[in-house]
C-alpha cells in the first residue's frame, strides 16, 4: 500500500507552488485508513527506541502495533538510515485522530534522552528549552504536555517537560518554569509572546531551541494567528530551528507558509488526504477520518429545540447507556442559551459547557471529563470551536450546529470523534438557511430525526423562559449573536438580511416564545456594514431617532482600543441591525449592534 517516492527539492517546491503537494515527490501516501489498516505492521519494538521510553510507551498504551503515520516517521526519525532526514523540516499530515502526537513526540524525547546521556558523559550540550511545541488552544498544549509526562516517567527526571498557557498566571508560568528547567517547552503562542514581550530575559531561555513543532500548524498559520507565529520564529536563534508542522488539513495559509519559510530539504509525509482531481491544481480535500460515520439532519428553523433535543437522546442512548457527545455551536452566546434551556428548564442531566467565557478550572474539568481516559459517563459536552481541534476526547457522536466555515473546520470538528481504534458518528444539524453550505463539504448519509415525546414535554417544560430575567438577557444576547453569525457568512450563505433576521426569530420561536414576540413585523434596517468601531455604529444608531436609540453591544468589553492588536481592529466589522417592532422587551425593540470579529 505504500508508495514512497524520492525526493527532489526544486520538484517539491514546484509542486508547493502549484498546489499538488500530496501527489508527488517526496513523500508517503497512503491510500487507504480504514478500520482494517488502522495500525501498520510495525510495532514500537520493531524501532530502535529507548528502553526509557519503551517502557513508558507500554505504560501509556500497551503492547501495540504504531499507527501508518507513526511507522512513517519512525522509520526515519528513530533510524540512522537517513541523517539527513532528521536535519530537514518537516510536514506531517494525517486524518484525524491517527497518533500524529506520539508520531512527532516520540523522536524530539528519544533525541533529547540521548543528548541528556551525552550531558552526563561530559559532552558539552546546550542548556535552557531544547524542543518547543506550539499549540493553538491552552486545552491542546495541557493535553500534549500531559501525554509527554507520561511517556517520560521512566526516563529519571532527566528530560523535563513544561509549558506556558493561559490558564495561568504568569507568575505562575515563571515559577513553574523555574521549577522545572524544561528541555521540552509546550506553549500557546499567545502567552509565549506576552511572556518575550514582558518577562525579562524570557527570550535568553529559548536561544538553544533546535526543534520548534508548529501542533494543528494550518490553524496557527491562518491569518489571525500567523503573525504572532512569526513573531515567535523572530525570537528563536539564528539560523532558525528545525521546524515540524502537523496537521489534519492541509490549507492555504500552511501551503503559503511552506513556500515561504521552510527550508529546501523538506521532507513530506502526508496520509490519506483525497488526491486533487485533474483541473483542480489548488484544491486540496480535506478528509474526515474513515471511521466517521457522516450523517446530515435537515431541519426547519422553527423546529431546531427539538431537533436538537431529539438529536442529543438519540446519540446519548438510554439512561444506562455511557455515550458520550460533543455538540459544537457557532457562538459562545448561541451556547450559553440553549445550554441554560436544556439544563434548567428541560433538566436534561449530564449536559456541560465548554467556550471561553468559563474560568479556567472549568475549562480544564470539563475538557477532562471528555477526553480518553476519563471514567464512562453518559452526557453531552455544549461547545465552541475551542473544543473542535487537536483535542482527544472519547465521544460517541460530534453534533455541529450551523454551518462550518468551511471544509476544514468540518474535519477537524468531525474527527473529535471515530479516534484510531473507534467507530463514531457525525450529525450536522442544517436549516434552509445554511443547505448552501452543502456543496463545499461532501456526501452525507441523510437522517430525519422525529421529535419524541420527550422532547415535546422538554418543549412544554420551556414556556414563560422569557419571563425569567437572565435567560431573557441570555435570548438577546442569543439574538444578537446569531444575526452576527449569519451576517458574516451571508455571502457564503447566499442569505439576504431578511432570510438571516426571519431565521434567528424562527431559532428563537423554537423555544415557545410566541411569534408575535419574536418576530420583527416591520423592516429591518441595516446601518450598514464594515465600520471599523463600535463608535462608529453607536453614533449613527445615535443620530436616527427613529431607531429608539437603545442598543445591545455584544462583547463590548472588547472594545478598549488600547488592548486589541492592529489586524484585529482591521478584522472588526460592526454591524447594526435595527428592529422597530417587535422583539420581547424594550430593549430589543430598537437597535443592536453587534460585533462580527
Ligand atoms: N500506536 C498507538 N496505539 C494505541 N493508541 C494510540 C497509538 N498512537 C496513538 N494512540 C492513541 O490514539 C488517540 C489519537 O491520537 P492523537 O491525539 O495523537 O491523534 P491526532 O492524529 O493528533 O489527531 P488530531 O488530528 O485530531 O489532533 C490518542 O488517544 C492516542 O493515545
Amino acid at each position: 500500500m505504500l508508495r514512497r517516492l524520492s525526493s527532489s527539492l526544486h520538484a517539491l517546491r514546484h509542486q508547493l507552488h502549484q498546489g499538488k503537494l500530496g501527489t508527488h515527490i517526496g513523500l508517503v501516501k497512503l491510500s487507504s485508513c480504514d478500520r482494517p489498516n488502522v495500525f501498520a505492521e510495525t510495532t514500537f519494538a520493531d524501532f530502535p527506541l529507548d528502553e526509557r521510553l519503551r517502557r513508558g510507551l507500554e505504560a501509556a498504551l500497551g503492547k501495540s502495533y504504531v499507527t501508518p503515520v507513526q511507522h512513517e516517521v519512525f522509520s526515519r526519525h528513530l533510524t540512522d538510515k537517513e541523517q539527513s532526514a532528521r536535519q530537514a523540516d518537516l510536514l506531517l499530515q494525517a486524518p484525524t485522530g491517527t497518533g500524529k502526537t506520539i508520531a512527532f513526540l516520540l523522536p524530539a524525547l528519544q533525541r533529547l534522552l540521548l543528548l541528556e546521556d551525552a550531558r552526563r558523559a561530559g559532552k558539552s550540550v546546550p542548556e535552557g528549552v531544547l524542543t518547543l511545541v506550539v499549540a493553538p488552544t491552552r486545552e491542546l498544549v495541557l493535553q500534549s504536555a500531559k501525554i509527554a509526562s507520561r511517556l517520560l516517567q521512566f526516563s529519571g527526571g532527566q528530560v523535563r517537560s513544561s509549558f506556558v498557557a493561559g490558564s495561568f498566571s504568569l507568575e505562575e508560568d515563571i515559577s513553574r518554569l523555574r521549577e522545572d528547567m524544561p528541555q521540552l517547552l509546550f506553549a500557546t503562542p499567545w502567552r509565549l509572546a506576552r511572556h518575550l514581550q514582558t518577562t525579562p530575559h524570557f527570550v535568553n531561555a529559548l536561544q538553544s531551541v533546535d526543534l520548534l513543532v508548529l501542533d494543528e500548524a494550518d490553524r496557527l498559520l491562518d491569518p489571525s494567528f500567523v503573525y504572532k507565529v512569526d513573531y515567535l520564529i523572530r525570537c528563536l536563534p539564528t539560523p532558525r530551528p528545525r521546524m515540524v508542522l502537523c496537521s489534519a488539513t492541509f490549507s492555504e495559509p500552511l501551503r503559503k507558509f511552506a513556500i515561504r519559510s521552510l527550508r529546501a530539504n523538506l521532507e513530506v509525509i502526508r496520509l490519506g488526504s483525497k488526491e486533487p482531481s485533474p483541473g483542480q491544481a489548488n484544491a486540496e480535500v480535506a478528509e474526515v477520518a474513515a471511521p466517521v460515520q457522516q450523517v446530515l439532519v435537515r431541519y426547519k428553523a422553527e423546529e431546531f429545540l427539538t431537533t436538537l433535543h431529539a438529536t442529543l437522546e438519540q446519540e446519548m442512548g438510554q439512561e444506562g447507556q455511557m455515550r458520550r457527545v460533543l455538540v459544537v455551536f457557532p457562538t459562545v452566546r448561541w451556547l450559553q442559551f440553549f445550554y441554560v434551556l436544556l439544563k434548567h428548564r428541560a433538566h436534561m442531566s449530564g449536559l456541560f459547557a465548554l467556550h471561553r467565557s468559563l474560568s479556567d478550572d472549568r475549562r480544564r474539568a470539563r475538557a477532562l471529563r471528555f477526553s480518553r481516559g476519563a471514567p464512562a459517563s453518559r452526557g453531552a459536552l455544549f461547545a465552541t470551536d475551542l473544543a473542535s481541534r487537536g483535542m482527544d476526547f472519547d465521544v460517541h457522536a460530534v453534533i455541529q450546529v450551523g454551518p462550518p466555515s468551511d471544509r476544514e473546520q468540518y474535519v477537524h470538528r468531525a474527527g473529535r470523534t471515530g479516534r484510531l481504534a473507534s467507530q463514531g458518528r457525525s450529525v450536522l444539524l442544517l436549516n434552509p438557511v445554511e443547505l448552501t453550505v452543502l456543496k463545499e463539504l461532501g456526501t452525507f448519509e441523510e437522517e430525519q430525526v422525529q421529535a419524541s415525546a420527550s422532547s415535546h414535554h422538554a418543549l412544554s417544560s420551556m414556556h414563560g423562559w422569557w419571563e425569567d430575567a437572565s435567560l431573557s438577557a441570555s435570548g438577546h444576547l442569543f439574538f444578537a449573536s446569531a444575526i452576527a453569525f449569519y451576517l458574516n457568512e451571508s455571502q457564503r450563505l447566499r442569505a439576504r438580511a431578511v432570510d438571516v433576521v426571519q431565521t434567528v426569530a424562527a431559532l428563537l420561536q423554537s423555544t415557545g416564545l410566541p411569534q408575535a414576540m419574536s418576530s420583527p413585523k416591520r423592516d429591518v434596517d441595516f446601518l450598514g456594514r464594515g465600520r471599523t468601531y463600535l463608535g462608529d455604529a453607536i453614533r449613527e444608531a445615535k443620530s436616527r431617532p427613529e431607531l429608539n436609540g437603545a442598543m445591545i453591544p455584544v462583547s463590548n468589553q472588547k472594545h478598549g482600543g488600547a488592548q486589541r492588536q492592529p489586524d484585529q481592529h482591521r478584522r472588526a466589522r460592526l454591524w447594526s441591525v435595527a428592529f422597530h417592532d417587535g422583539l420581547p422587551s424594550q430593549s430589543l425593540n430598537c437597535t443592536c449592534v453587534v460585533d462580527l470579529w
